[in-house]
């Protein structure tokens, strides 16, 4: 292996190993996440409240649409992800009334 290509081979490992912390990262903060929703659940449940709360979700997607700008991430990308968390979360609602 060149210099160069040796070089490289070390910059691309230590990019991958940081985003290896940062996957673990993500992971344990959905899990932690979803501890609270499904607390939640058990609360909506238990005082036959909607699943589902749009209001609360608009309220979260102009945040996060703001927090994304300064963070430098795409909002419509932050947008969907939340969107995805959030039907799933809706879903796990669902299952604690029926
Ligand atoms: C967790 C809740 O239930 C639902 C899920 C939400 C979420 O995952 O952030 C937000 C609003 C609700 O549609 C809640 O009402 O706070």
């Amino acid at each position: 292996m060149t210099t160069d290509a040796a070089r490289a081979a070390e910059i691309l490992a230590d990019h991958r190993a940081s985003i290896d912390r940062l996957d673990a990262i993500l992971v344990y903060t959905l899990a932690e996440r979803f501890k609270h929703t499904q607390e939640v659940g058990v609360l909506k449940a238990t005082h036959d409240l909607p699943p589902s709360d749009p209001a609360r979700e608009e309220i979260q997607i102009a945040r996060l649409e703001s927090l994304s700008k300064s963070a430098g991430l795409d909002p419509e990308f932050a947008k969907s992800f939340l969107n995805f968390v959030i039907e799933e979360v809706i879903r796990h609602h669902k299952k604690h009334k029926s």
